[in-house]
């Protein structure tokens, strides 16, 4: 693993997916990953240099929405297809290496997009052991006309006479297709063929190993220094808590940070659950009063954002001298802060190559420029759910690895407007009475997670024992996702969502309707704000 943000993380050599502008480029990096291959990203924009320093077993060209004839069309240096790595094209990425290494591509109107039927008959190793005729996903205007010399044309489709190709001397293969998506149902296959047999790469990255990179990394990091870990009760602080105690022991302490922000039980959960799971130590900080008057009178979304990853660091400082005890006397210093920040908390913060800021998250885009500490990141370039295999592989229960994501900032970004003492008791209020009923109806494990928002900007008329209320609306925003960077709203049983809009609206004052989101992601996100 590396991490060109601050160097600090460093591991085994990955496949890197070269991102053409395309939709899917972390999610080959997934796929890479899913064949127990590690994977990352890297801009195509890239130099040799740039290339050759994350030292890669192999390349992927992703996809992109260019012509490769176009005159800004994107493309990497020629050189790099001349490093001797093995290289797989997709879709643009297909195309683009078919045109540097002596193709024809043009657009003779056969575009494809959406479901179409491969024919692969038996020629080359790609397709070897697939059915002859297979569905495969296509989104394409531009296709190969004539291979490159030297490769074999191993499938077709309507739209596409080259919709394959491969040359086992140098290691290089592509299709028009991708095999990435769950719509391609060999896909997966294919890119495992070109991972072991033709690029003849090992299936070795599985939570345990990843768990003991991971673990060498965090001692080689920190050295004989003193480290606290943002505490959360979430699943990405544990894990990362857990691999920092395996390489530190007790040099490592957990510090909770109670904010006012939390849902109910939340603070008890932590104290307990986690502490009773690992034997960490934990100091918890009283800063409820400092969050609430920082946040007095601000209703932007933004601003909200950066005045809690501020206040976070400051309540980590203020920890400082409590973690330490006698030892300040002594010179001890705490150099080093562990958070559990993931990368879509990276890349939602605009930390990709080239990413726009969706929104700043507390723990990266809100941190503020006077940073002391030194970051100790291990998850940082994992998705969620390679996170929970690793919280597994390293023992921790399933009610914490299995414990769906809250958001640092919590019940501040699902308060519409500002934050007030009061709008926080009501909407905890609302949020246990949704928490309890989804429970009670099992849904937990089928949803994401669901926030439930307060707009508190927003008024309503009402009839309420005869009487007119003019209240506000609670969302509910129940969501279904693999990894937050895509999302669904989940179909909630009527029945379950009349309880608990009954519930809301009897025991919550002040609130007079209950809305339900029926939002994807894109276009929202899953917090409001
Ligand atoms: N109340 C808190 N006290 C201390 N640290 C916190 C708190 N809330 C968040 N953090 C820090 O910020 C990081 C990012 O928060 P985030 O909510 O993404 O992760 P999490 O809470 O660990 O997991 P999950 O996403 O499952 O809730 C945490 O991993 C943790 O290091
Ligand atoms: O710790 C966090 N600090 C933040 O600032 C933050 N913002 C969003 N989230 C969580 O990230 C995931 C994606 O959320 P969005 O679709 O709202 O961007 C969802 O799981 C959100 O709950 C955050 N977590
Ligand atoms: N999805 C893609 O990579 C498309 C490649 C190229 N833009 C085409 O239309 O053919
Ligand atoms: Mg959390």
């Amino acid at each position: 693993m590396t991490d060109s943000a601050d160097g600090a993380i460093e591991g085994p050599r990955p496949v890197l997916v070269v991102d053409f502008g395309a939709q899917y480029a972390q999610l080959i990096a997934r796929r890479v990953r899913e064949a127990r291959i590690y994977s990352e990203v890297i801009a195509h924009d890239a130099t040799v240099e740039e290339f050759a320093a994350r030292n890669p077993v192999a390349l992927v060209l992703s996809g992109g929405p260019s012509s490769v004839y176009a005159d800004d069309a994107p493309a990497i240096d020629p050189a790099i297809l001349e490093l001797g790595i093995p290289v797989f094209g997709i879709c643009y990425g297909f195309q683009s290496m078919a045109k540097a290494l002596g193709g024809v591509v043009a657009n003779t109107g056969g575009r494809e997009f959406g479901r179409t039927t491969l024919t692969a008959d038996g020629a080359g190793v790609l397709h070897q052991g697939l059915p002859a005729e297979q569905p495969v996903w296509m989104s394409h205007n531009d296709a190969v006309q004539v291979a490159p010399e030297g490769f074999e044309v191993v499938g077709s489709t309507p739209g596409a006479p080259v919709a394959a190709f491969e040359n086992l001397d140098r290691r290089m293969a592509g299709v028009q297709y991708h095999p990435e998506v769950l719509h391609s149902p060999h896909g997966q296959q294919v890119l495992t063929r070109f991972l072991y047999e033709i690029a003849g790469l090992e299936p070795t990255w599985t939570a345990a190993n990843i768990a003991d990179a991971l673990v060498e990394q965090v001692a080689d990091q920190i050295g004989d220094g003193l480290a606290i870990c943002g505490l959360s009760g979430g699943v990405d602080s544990a894990v990362a808590a857990a691999l920092v105690q395996r390489a530190i022991g007790d040099r490592l302490t957990c510090v909770f940070v109670d904010h006012g922000l939390l849902r109910a039980g939340e603070r008890e959960q932590v104290q307990h659950e986690f502490v009773g799971a690992t034997g960490a130590r934990l100091v918890t900080v009283d800063a409820a009063e400092t969050f609430l008057s920082e946040l007095a009178g601000v209703s932007d979304p933004e601003t909200k954002r950066k005045i809690i990853g501020r206040e976070f660091i400051r309540s980590f400082e203020g920890a400082v001298s409590d973690v330490l005890g006698d030892r300040a006397a002594a010179g001890d210093k705490v150099d080093f802060l562990v958070q559990g920040t993931l990368y879509p908390d990276v890349v939602e913060s605009g930390g990709g190559s080239g990413t726009a800021n969706i929104k700043s998250h507390h723990n990266v885009g809100g941190l503020p420029d006077d940073l002391e500490f030194t970051l100790v990141e291990p998850l940082r370039l994992l998705f969620k759910d390679e996170v929970r295999a690793v919280g597994r592989e390293l023992g921790l229960p399933e009610e914490i690895v299995g414990r769906q994501p809250f958001p640092g900032p919590g019940l501040a970004i699902r308060i519409v407007g500002e934050v007030t003492a009061d709008r926080l008791a009501l909407l905890r209020t609302a949020d246990q009475i949704a928490r309890e009923e989804l429970t009670a109806a099992g849904l937990d494990g089928q949803i994401w997670q669901c926030p439930v928002v307060l707009l508190a900007d927003v008024r309503s008329v009402g009839v309420q024992g005869d009487g007119r209320t003019y209240g506000h609306p609670i969302v509910l925003r129940p969501v279904s996702s693999e990894d937050a960077m895509t999302a669904d709203w989940t179909r909630i049983p009527y029945e379950v969502l009349e309880i608990i809009s009954t519930r809301i609206t009897n025991e919550v004052p002040d609130v007079n309707r209950v809305v339900l989101d029926v939002t994807s992601k894109p276009p929202g996100t899953i917090e409001w704000e």
